[in-house]
């Protein structure tokens, strides 16, 4: 488990995380969402003691991370700033991590088969691809067996499919009791991946949720209407329970009212119907309305 504890973080006049206060369960792969810049990684960075907060404090297993003695056995990480030397082979990378963190060498076969790199082993890094990359990082933190994963970006360059791995191998990582936190600043990602949301904006806890409580609270369905007497049928609708937005196109986007009801009523009042049809607001437009910005819309 990780417990942050009332997390500051000033840079100058800027404060990039302000009394950030979240758990991070073990059994669960929790997403940690927030816009460029909201300050997921600095975060991080105060979680595995490289960044010094301002006030407040990160426990992992209920204990600071300069307390753990071999800290890869404890937290595996993957930053965005931990790159590897280019020059050696994904095999030396890992074999060096071993090493030095006295974890057997044995692991390092074991967590290049894990993430699907046994073949690249004898490759250059400065071959790889980036979803290679993140693969080789995957396998750095898992190379001490930790029961807590901190992953920043880590669907970042990977494909579909890769996504897909990656959620299957954090789910077994999950199933058996790991603390798993993963960042993203993609909602749709984050969405099919994680079981759990805490989700940030300008250093600020705005949501602290299961994943399916937040898609049921937040998505949303509407009825696009488009007629030639806007005016009308609006205060017909809102008289009958309806919530209504007026977009740029001058159409109606109704919230509240079922499309059979609309028409039902539009035809009562003698309003002609051009256009009529119902919308879900999509994960990523779900996030960028929380966080303010208003989004696009898409078909079901
Ligand atoms: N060392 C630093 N000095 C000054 N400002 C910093 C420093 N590190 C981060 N920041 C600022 O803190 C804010 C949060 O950055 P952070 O990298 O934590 O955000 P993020 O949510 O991880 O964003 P991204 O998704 O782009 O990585 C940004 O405005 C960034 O410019």
């Amino acid at each position: 488990m990780i417990n942050v504890q009332n997390l500051t973080k000033r840079y100058g006049q800027n404060t990039v995380v302000g009394g950030l206060t979240f758990a991070v369960r073990s059994g669960t792969v929790t997403g940690f969402l927030g816009p460029n810049g909201a300050g997921k990684s600095t975060t991080m960075r105060m979680m595995l003691g490289l960044t010094r907060p301002d006030t407040g404090s990160v426990q992992i297993d209920g204990r600071a991370y300069h307390e753990l003695r071999y800290p890869a056995r404890h937290v595996g990480a993957v930053l965005e700033t931990s790159a590897p030397h280019r020059s050696l082979t994904g095999a030396d990378h890992l074999l060096w991590l071993a090493q030095s963190n006295r974890i057997a060498r044995s692991r390092v076969g074991e967590v290049l088969e894990m993430v699907d790199l046994t073949d690249a082993a004898r490759r250059r890094i400065g071959t790889y691809s980036l979803g290679m990359g993140q693969r080789l990082g995957l396998a750095a933190a898992l190379l001490g067996d930790p029961p807590v994963l901190v992953l920043d970006e880590p669907v970042n360059g990977l494909d579909t499919e890769g996504i897909r791995w990656l959620r299957e191998l954090l789910r077994q990582m999950a199933a058996g009791g790991r603390t798993i936190l993963v960042s993203s600043h993609l909602m749709t990602e984050m969405s099919m991946v994680a079981d759990h949301l805490v989700v940030i904006h300008r250093g600020q806890l705005l949501a602290d949720t299961g994943m399916s409580d937040f898609i049921q609270r937040h998505g949303r369905t509407y009825v696009r209407v488009r007629t030639s007497d806007p005016q009308l049928l609006s205060g017909e609708l809102e008289r009958n329970g309806a919530s209504l937005t007026r977009t740029a196109d001058g159409s109606l986007e109704v919230r509240g009212m079922p499309a059979a009801e609309i028409s039902r009523l539009a035809a009562a009042g003698g309003v002609s119907l051009d256009e009529l049809s119902t919308h879900t607001a999509s994960l990523e437009d779900t996030f960028l309305e929380l966080i303010g910005k208003g989004g696009r819309n898409t078909h079901v």
